[in-house]
């Protein structure tokens, strides 16, 4: 794997700037462990990902005494998601070293011979077979039925996924043999074919889910599942290759373990190859390179395993994969083709992604147009513009990516790139926080790529607090039209609603009901309800209490939009010397103000809505007063929000975790480790009707 460009070599470096990169790549190595194998949500490709485990390779390699206790190189997966019961895997559950060329396969059998003493004569045989890019589990037949499936998780402790697997098709509840064995825990992946995938995400996006990035996040993101029926909707498909514990069953080797699972009626892979000597390896990978995109599933390489198994025992295993196999991966596909134009989409939460529309090339057998370019600053950094050759690379799984521009070919009047300072979905001005590489549209509330976030969030408990108008409804009153923007909600009434499915006369009225109740709201929850980025309750309420009312508060950010005038800098200083506001919030507060669509809706608001200046709550005689108070455990006649409102009402400030500034909790049943800690530090802990007596005596 190459390092990226930017990377100084390793002999390069202090032991100081080592240390602190390899403390740096520990950090988001296990970040990125968390985001795949938790969530089934990566956020970079394979390929960079890779990247930063070949990198942390190379630095320990050279700087073997900073090998950290918590490096990627120890690691398996990451340790089971809550809310799945966990199994121990008696046997661990292991990853695998990667080769990447042919001078990495042609050591790895020299290592095999050299560590084995074979004298040259000795055949080696190796069994090769695809690497199926899905998830590992382990399924547990004892004398014959299924008890038990689990992941790998962290290749210790996995996540107990029986009842979800139990409705995998193919796989038999009970081995098809009068003589099972004892215990036959059996490995391997299981995954979703690339049609079963698509159609997933089809049916995902038109019931407004989430849809996967590839079929292996599908795989992963479909069995790990907290309810079992869901799984049984999703279609998965399983190989078995590998075992854990295993007693009343002998096997001297690998392929001849396939061919036992085979006739047990589980399924395996019909492309797996017995082979021997470096070149059939090569051979054998690169005709299945050439197959590949023709599979109907994503394989990412082909693994290499000795096939006697009393050689894999000898040769056991290194921290955290075994000695006798490796995967022997396939290079990220490219091609070359012509950059036609710059579109720019933008996303649910408004930020501008650059993508490049393509003359169509096929990159590895599958016809690609588009590919990202991340921002601005990629697009800079290559001096990607359109009408140029440039190079797209497609890592099997992920969306494909411009990595490089042709020089040569570049036509005589190729501009630059720009991105646009207006929203391409609503016009509203696109602003680019200092520090981030990120353009995002100030159209929040107007913008129609965002228009359903902000609604959800606008009409949620903290912010409107409308009972009854849940997301589902948000979603489909915003594709029929009805609802466009938040001011659109206070004027809904009962013919647009009548006739409307799951519609009842009752029900539209207690909704109309609830959004009159609304009408009237405090300014500090109206800001929150912006959902201006960065500026969330907490924000709102000071930003409430500096400046009173909406009209003064619009009349600073106004100001202070012209950093360049006396007036503008000072109201900008008034503005940053408020707790919590730094440059960055600023920054968002003004270009959200500034933004003419902003400007019009806020009109619009103000016409249809009471909205209460803010009142200083009566702190002085409040037994509340200038505490600090935590809540924990679960309250009984008020929500958490209710109470911590309350609190704040009458003076209080409301903290999360107990610290020495903490002056009172409010512990209600199952209140754990926080009452622990208040009790142990000393701090006043009372129970749900004292705080109501406190309460009424306010
Ligand atoms: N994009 C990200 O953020 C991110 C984060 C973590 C991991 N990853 C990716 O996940 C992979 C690393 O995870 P890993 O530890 O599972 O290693 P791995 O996927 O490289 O190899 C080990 C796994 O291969 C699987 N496998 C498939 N077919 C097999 C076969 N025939 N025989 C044996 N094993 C087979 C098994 O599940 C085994 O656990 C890399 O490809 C990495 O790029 C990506
Ligand atoms: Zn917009």
């Amino acid at each position: 794997m190459s390092a990226a460009p930017t990377d100084p070599p390793p002999e390069d470096l202090t032991p100081d700037q080592a240390a602190a990169e390899l403390a740096r790549l520990a950090a988001e190595i296990a970040a990125h462990d968390a985001a795949y194998h938790q969530h089934d949500a990566p956020t970079v490709s394979d390929a960079e990902y890779d990247r930063l485990k070949a990198r942390n390779a190379a630095l320990e390699a050279r700087f073997p005494e900073l090998i950290r206790a918590d490096s990627p190189r120890h690691k398996v997966g990451a340790p089971p998601a809550a809310g799945f019961a966990e199994v121990r895997h008696r046997v661990p559950m292991l990853s695998l070293d990667n080769a990447f060329d042919g001078a990495d396969v042609a050591e790895f059998l020299a290592r095999i011979r050299r560590f084995l003493k074979l004298d040259p004569d000795t055949p080696v045989d190796i069994l090769a077979e695809p690497k199926i890019d899905g998830l590992s589990v382990a399924v547990r037949y004892e004398r014959g039925r299924m008890v038990q499936a689990a992941t790998r998780g962290d290749g210790r402790t996995g996540e107990d996924v029986t009842a979800n697997l139990a409705t995998l098709e193919g796989l038999p509840e009970r081995l098809c043999t009068d003589t099972p064995p004892e215990v036959l825990e059996v490995r391997g992946e299981v995954y979703m074919t690339r049609d079963a995938f698509l159609a997933l995400n089809q049916r995902q996006q038109a019931e407004g889910g989430r849809s996967f990035a590839n079929p292996r996040n599908a795989a992963a993101g479909s069995l790990r599942q907290k309810d079992p029926e869901i799984t049984r909707a999703r279609p998965l498909s399983a190989f078995f290759y590998a075992w854990g514990e295993v007693v009343g069953l002998a096997f001297e080797s690998h392929h001849q373990y396939l061919e036992t699972l085979a006739a047990y009626g589980l399924p395996t892979n019909p492309l797996a190859r017995r082979c021997q000597g470096v070149e059939a390896l090569l051979a054998f990978h690169a005709e299945l390179a050439d197959q590949r995109a023709s599979l109907p599933y994503d394989i990412d390489g082909i693994v290499y395993k000795v096939d006697r198994v009393d050689w894999q025992k000898r040769l056991g295993e290194v921290s955290r994969a075994p000695r006798w196999a490796i995967a022997h991966k396939f290079p990220a596909e490219q091609a070359r083709t012509v950059l036609r134009d710059i579109t720019v989409q933008v996303g649910r939460t408004g930020v501008l992604t650059p993508v490049a529309e393509l003359a169509p090339v096929t990159v590895g057998g599958v016809v690609v147009g588009r590919a990202t370019l991340h921002n601005e600053d990629y697009i800079a950094d290559k001096d990607i513009r359109v009408g140029d050759t440039v190079t797209i690379q497609r890592a099997g799984d992920v969306i494909p990516q411009v990595l490089a521009v042709v020089p040569e070919a570049r036509p005589a009047d190729a501009q630059p790139f720009r991105m646009p300072d207006h929203c391409p979905r609503c016009g509203s001005e696109t602003v680019r926080e200092s520090g981030q590489a990120a353009r995002r549209c100030t159209g929040g509330l107007v913008c129609p790529a965002q228009a359903v976030e902000r609604l959800k969030h606008f009409v949620g408990r903290q912010a409107f607090d409308i009972e009854g108008l849940g997301a589902k409804h948000i979603e489909s009153f915003w594709s029929d039209g009805l609802l466009a923007s938040p001011a659109d909600i206070f004027r809904l009434d009962a013919d647009r609603l009548a006739g409307r499915e799951g519609w009842k006369e009752t029900s539209i009225t207690n909704l109309l009901n609830a959004i009159a109740a609304r009408r009237t709201i405090s300014l500090e929850r109206f800001i929150h309800a912006l959902g201006i980025p960065q500026v969330g309750r907490a924000t709102a309420r000071r930003l409430a209490e500096s400046y009173g009312s909406l009209t003064a508060l619009r009349a600073a950010l106004t100001q202070a939009a012209e950093p360049d005038t006396d007036t503008g800098a000072r109201t900008r200083a008034e503005l940053l010397d408020i707790e919590d506001i730094g440059p960055a919030v600023a920054d968002e507060l003004v270009g959200f103000f500034h933004e003419p669509n902003n400007r019009a809706l806020l009109d619009d608001l103000a016409d249809l809505l009471t909205i209460e200046p803010w009142q200083a709550p009566e702190a002085a005689d409040s037994p509340l007063a200038g505490l600090t108070v935590v809540f924990t455990g679960s309250l009984e006649t008020m929500s958490r929000d209710e109470a911590k409102s309350r609190a704040e009402a009458l003076g209080a400030r409301t903290a999360t975790g107990i610290s020495k500034k903490t002056d009172l909790v409010v512990a209600g049943p199952g209140a754990g480790s926080k009452r622990k800690k208040a009790e142990d530090l000393g701090i006043e802990v009372i129970d749900e009707a004292a705080f109501l007596a406190r309460l009424g005596e306010a």
